[in-house]
């Protein structure tokens, strides 16, 4: 009876204050600690406000007025969005269970939810441990954090402070139910894509992947986007932390795959039971427990495929790392000399003259390597071989290889996105064209085009060879030239219609640019443009060049673009270079006396600028 009016007692004065001091605030609560006894609040406490949880408010349940100043003066100086109950010790019996329901039914807040949350090294006392099974007998569960359930009809306090943006439980909710409901549409969308054209579902290995249609294309965006937005709400965000803090070992086991060739062993194996891990380990010479936790990261990442334990097989991924040396040359340079760069782009960050430096010489590359040699020049450095003589170092042919990989996986949608069909018989220059892995394909597809392709000496050297295998009409038809030309020098030929650049502009600095860019400007004619084929950076907050994602994804995807911060952190890390945006790219064609007419959005990572001389 005495324990009974002293809990009704103090959830009288807890009813008031909430009506009246902090009903208001209860609409932002997102979790709720229930904090076991007195001596438990103030040893959980501290813990709480340092560690992952976040506190607004401690109402006690003690009737001790003391007390409960002394909790919410606590409480005053922490802006956070929970609510502490403090089930004091007074409250005996089944009394604190029965407050904790009563206490339920005043702010409505759902007992299921309940985060019970215990002081460190603290005992348990015998009512709490009674309040735990009250709430474990409604079919809770005990002990254990849950997140606070807000209804669903509960408003979204759109004024909230952005800081405390993601502790908002009732926007948690309807972004995560929002993202769903993308997921699921745009998913029905890519199976009745897959439906229509059952081609676009699937790529056979070597084979050039497909341009998908405009609607597969903006359901896979909105699909990975979705997925990413759904892990950030439901992923635990400290653990999301560490995963991506430790994700370059996904990397490094791909590249442990790509060097041993797995992909052709288990190709040549038993496809159906898979190939067991000591035979895979005989062929690789890498020790069997060690390639199996390198092949098992994969299989988690949806690359490989374990059938049972112990037997691998290639999946619909892995499988496109079979005899494609182009691809796999790609897999592999961001695993050598790039992957040593970057391990020194911390270091560089903060480095006060080298985090300065707008410098090609002066990035993480050049501290990886020692010497303040560009990657251009590193790379045809000649090197001692084994036998004595000296001879081109690996990484050479390591890129150009890897230059031919990427552009097939990414070149088909710049050859279709782009009117390339109604400049007729045109002239189209690559400038910085490699061995012209562009043009050849544009060749293939657009027969009344002409090309010239220039590089460094020692690069166009290697394209005739290139071309007589690629494609033997065009060079045999004379469509074809190779001139060696530095494109920091004015451009030799003049007039021509298209000027060409992938993969240029984001490996320097924007000083550089500019003097690429302005090298081309005396060639224009009045018909002449440049088409840049980079990659146009996105960032989360949209831009007014490029639809932004549906609510709620970020505006450029999230994962969707993930590739393109990889690259851009890449290029800033070997060159000081960049990838940008469309509002980066104008302001450096407008130093060079250019401007942006047209961005052309392509059906794939990497999109058309296209850039005349600027009107006045
Ligand atoms: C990333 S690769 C791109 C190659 C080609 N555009 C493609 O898409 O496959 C950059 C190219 O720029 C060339 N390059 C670097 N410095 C150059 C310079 N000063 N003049 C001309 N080409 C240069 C390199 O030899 C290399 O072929």
């Amino acid at each position: 009876m005495y324990h009974q009016s002293r809990s009704e007692l103090a959830l009288l004065a807890l009813y008031t204050v909430l009506l009246f001091e902090i009903g208001p605030i209860l609409r932002n609560v997102t979790e709720v600690f229930l904090i076991p006894g007195d001596r438990g609040i103030r040893q959980s406490l501290p813990n709480i406000g340092k560690g992952s949880s976040s506190l607004l408010l401690t109402i006690p349940i003690s009737p001790s007025l003391t007390e409960y100043s002394i909790f919410t003066g606590i409480a005053k100086d922490r802006t956070h969005t929970d609510v502490i109950f403090d089930t004091s010790t007074r409250f005996r019996g089944s009394k604190g269970g029965n407050c904790l329901r009563i206490l339920s039914r005043i702010i409505k807040f759902n007992t299921d939810h309940t985060t019970i949350c215990q002081g460190k090294k603290q005992q348990v006392p015998h009512e709490t441990t009674e309040i735990l099974r009250d709430v474990r007998e409604h079919g809770r569960q005990s002990r254990e954090r849950v997140p606070f359930s807000v209804s669903s009809s509960t408003k979204l306090n759109t004024e909230i402070n952005p800081r405390y943006y993601n502790l908002n439980l009732a926007e948690r909710i309807s972004k995560l139910r929002s993202a769903v409901k993308l997921l699921v549409e745009a998913s029905e969308q890519a199976i009745s894509a897959w439906e229509s054209d059952p081609s676009s579902a699937s790529i056979l290995p070597g084979d050039l992947p497909k341009v998908p249609s405009f609607d597969l294309h903006n359901a896979r965006q909105t699909i990975l986007g979705a997925s990413g937005t759904c892990a950030e709400l439901v992923q635990d965000p400290q653990q999301r932390l560490f995963e991506v803090s430790f994700q370059y070992y996904e990397a490094r086991a791909l590249h442990v795959t790509a060097r041993a060739r797995i992909a052709e062993i288990l190709d040549e194996g038993d496809k159906v039971n898979g190939v067991s891990i000591d035979e895979l380990s005989k062929k690789t010479g890498i020790k069997s427990h060690k390639l199996a936790r390198v092949l098992r990261m994969l299989c988690s990442a949806h690359i490989f495929a374990e059938g049972s334990t112990g037997f691998f097989t290639n999946n619909y991924v892995s499988e496109q790392m079979l005899n494609n040396e182009p691809l796999l040359a790609y897999i592999m340079l961001p695993g050598g000399f790039g992957y040593d760069a970057s391990a020194k782009l911390p270091q560089v960050l903060v480095d006060p003259i080298k985090s300065q430096s707008e410098s090609d010489r002066q990035a993480a590359f050049q501290a990886s390597i020692g010497s303040n040699k560009t990657l251009w020049e590193w790379l045809e450095e000649p090197i001692t071989l084994p036998d004595g003589t000296k001879g081109a170092k690996p990484d050479l042919e390591l890129f150009g290889l890897s230059m031919v990989g990427v552009g097939r996986v990414q070149g088909p949608p710049l050859h279709s996105d782009y009117p390339w069909g109604d400049l007729e018989n045109a002239t189209v220059v690559d400038v910085g064209g490699g061995v012209g892995g562009m043009c050849i394909d544009l060749s293939r597809k657009y027969p009344n085009l002409n090309f010239i392709v220039e590089d460094r000496a020692p690069v166009v050297e290697q394209a005739p060879r290139v071309w007589a295998k690629e494609n033997p009409e065009a060079l045999h038809a004379d469509r074809v030239k190779f001139i060696p030309h530095d494109f920091f020098t004015e451009q030799p030929v003049k007039n021509a219609d298209v000027y060409h650049l992938r993969f240029i502009l984001h490996d320097w600095p924007d000083d550089e640019c500019i003097q690429i860019l302005s090298s081309l400007v005396p060639a224009l004619g009045p018909n002449s443009r440049i088409l840049i084929s980079d990659q146009v950076m996105r960032t989360t907050c949209g831009s007014q060049h490029s639809k932004s994602a549906p609510h709620p994804l970020p505006a450029n995807y999230g994962l969707a673009h993930r590739y393109l911060h990889e690259l851009d952190l890449a290029m800033l890390t070997l060159f000081n270079g960049r990838e940008r945006t469309a509002e980066e790219i104008d302001t450096l064609a407008k130093k060079a006396g250019l401007e942006v007419v047209k961005i052309w959005e392509c059906r794939g990572v990497i999109w058309i600028t296209e850039l005349r001389v600027r009107r006045v």
